[in-house]
């Protein structure tokens, strides 16, 4: 995968499995600003249907579709990300976990968005809406979002960042997701700006 960049940017890779509405929101705030040397400069997905490709496309930017052989018992990739010149990897709705070959490739240098307070609501079968369904079957009168650093358990790395939203007495998973999302577009960008510049600076 060629690619030609600016010597002095800060690229992002973003792994995503789903929809991609946090991977939007991160383009949007880092590459359509002119004065933000951070950019996303990969989109990287284990799902060639995920609606993520889409956005990558519509915004002119490469897509990785990786493969489990590789990244559990291969390389996990490092060799692409080095040639693509990434610095930083964003997981927006990534659903595999990260192996510690990968982690050791970019240490620090790896953030993940959970849609709840952890320590609640996390580890191995907690994502999308199972973890909005846990919340609202255990009656939680509120949930959130966390975003954390990477380590080689789910949901395990040091958090940074949580806020709060209200669970309503009639919530659905649905309902609820969409309050969480708004959380996530409202946040996600800046508290990545902030890893970014904190693990560069
Ligand atoms: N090493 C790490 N990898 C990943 C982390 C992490 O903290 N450390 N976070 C996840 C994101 N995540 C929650 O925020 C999460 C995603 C997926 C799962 C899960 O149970 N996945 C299933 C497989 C689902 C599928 O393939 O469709 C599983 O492992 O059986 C839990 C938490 C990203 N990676
Ligand atoms: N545990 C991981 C997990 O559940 N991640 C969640 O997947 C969704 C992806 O949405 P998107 O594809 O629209 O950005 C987001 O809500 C994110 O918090």
């Amino acid at each position: 995968m060629g690619s030609t960049y600016l010597e002095n940017e800060i690229r992002l890779a973003v792994f995503a499995s789903g929809a991609g509405s946090n991977a939007k929101k991160l383009i949007e705030y880092f590459n359509n600003n002119d004065t933000s040397i951070i950019k996303v400069a990969l989109i990287v997905t284990n799902k060639e249907t995920a609606g993520v490709i889409k956005i990558a496309d519509e915004n002119h930017l490469p897509t990785l579709i990786i493969d489990k052989e590789q990244f559990f018992r291969g390389d996990a990739y490092v060799g692409a990300l080095r040639q693509a010149g990434v610095h930083f990897i964003v997981l927006a709705g990534f659903l595999w976990k990260v192996p510690a070959q990968l982690i050791a490739a970019f240490p620090g240098k790896i953030v993940n968005i959970h849609p709840a307070l952890l320590p609640k609501y996390g580890g191995k079968g907690m994502y999308g809406n199972f973890v909005h369904e846990a919340v609202i079957s255990n009656k939680e009168t509120e949930s959130g979002i966390t975003i954390h650093l990477v380590d080689e358990q789910y949901d395990h790395g040091a958090p940074l960042f949580q806020a709060v939203c209200p669970v309503l007495p009639d919530d659905t998973a649905e309902s609820l997701a969409q309050r969480i999302h708004a959380l996530e577009h409202a946040h996600y960008p800046e508290v990545v700006e902030k890893a970014v510049k904190a693990a560069f600076s």
